[in-house]
């Protein structure tokens, strides 16, 4: 069961906005969200979502509004460091290394101890298939060898929050259950998990909770079957089309003059 605490949110933001120039990429989204919960950030492509995660890992600064994660302010970037994993949608990975040693890298840059990083490394390397590829050079690895390399490095220092930008993308099928067994996982000892992926069975199988932005704003919330429900799209109607419902037929919305 999911270690729940709805007191202490383990992402909360409060109006939270940015622009970039004249482009209003979020327009004010609150969220509360308990630890130990899986997340489901779903939204068109432009919606929104990777500009909320990089906000909310202290990658971007937010033009108004603000967010905590684990009661720390995301400004905060050191604190952001060790509490989060991030997994964005074209990983960072040094070409030259191999996985083994793109993964003892980041680590050390996470101040986790050698011996449980070795540890660590091992475990993720054989749940994932990646064993007998760990010490070639990344520059030789398929997409989805890549996907999983970063999927591991997001998760070696054991964040309390993690976000996951399409972690199951150009993933061969055991892969992607293997992605979302260990989102279940890391849920069931604690980790809050931001997950954002268009892929919405995925999110029906693993989320606690949904939120749905369009152009910016929040426009649906609750569990997947609350969403599916209000958005009223018939007895036999799916999270794909309580998403369709809530993503169309809507005018964008005004945008305000300043903040
Ligand atoms: N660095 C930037 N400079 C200017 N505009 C940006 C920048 N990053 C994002 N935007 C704009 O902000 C809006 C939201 O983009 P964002 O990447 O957050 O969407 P998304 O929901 O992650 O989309 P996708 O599903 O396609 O990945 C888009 O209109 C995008 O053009």
């Amino acid at each position: 069961m999911p270690v729940e605490d709805a007191a202490n949110p383990a992402i909360e933001t409060r109006d939270l906005r940015k622009r970039y120039g004249s482009e209003v990429a979020l327009d004010g989204i609150s969220l509360s969200i308990p630890s130990g919960t899986v997340y489901g950030f779903l939204g068109p492509n432009g919606a929104g979502k990777t500009t909320t995660m990089r906000l909310l890992t202290g990658l971007a600064q937010p033009s108004g509004g603000g967010a905590r994660v684990c009661g720390t302010p995301v400004s905060d970037r050191r604190a952001m460091a060790s509490l989060v994993g991030y997994l964005p949608e074209t990983p960072p990975l040094y070409e030259e290394f191999s996985a083994r040693e793109q993964l003892e890298y980041v680590a050390d840059l996470r101040d986790v101890p050698t011996e449980t990083a070795a540890e660590r490394i091992d475990e993720h390397l054989d749940r994932f298939d990646l064993t007998a590829d760990a010490d070639k050079r990344i520059d030789a690895y398929s997409k989805g060898m890549r996907q999983k390399t970063a999927f591991i490095q997001s998760v070696l220092h054991d964040p309390d929050v993690l976000f996951l930008d399409e972690p199951t993308a150009g993933l061969d099928p055991r892969a992607a259950r293997r992605i979302r067994e260990s989102i279940v996982d890391l849920a069931d000892a604690g980790t809050t998990v931001f997950l954002s992926t268009h892929i919405l069975p995925v999110v029906e199988a693993v989320a606690d909770a949904v939120g749905v932005l369009f152009d910016g704003r929040l426009v649906a919330e609750g569990t997947p079957a609350e969403v599916t429900a209000r958005a009223e799209t018939g007895d036999s109607s799916s999270l794909e089309d309580a998403f369709l419902a809530v993503t169309s037929e809507r005018e964008p919305q005004a945008i305000p003059g300043g903040e």
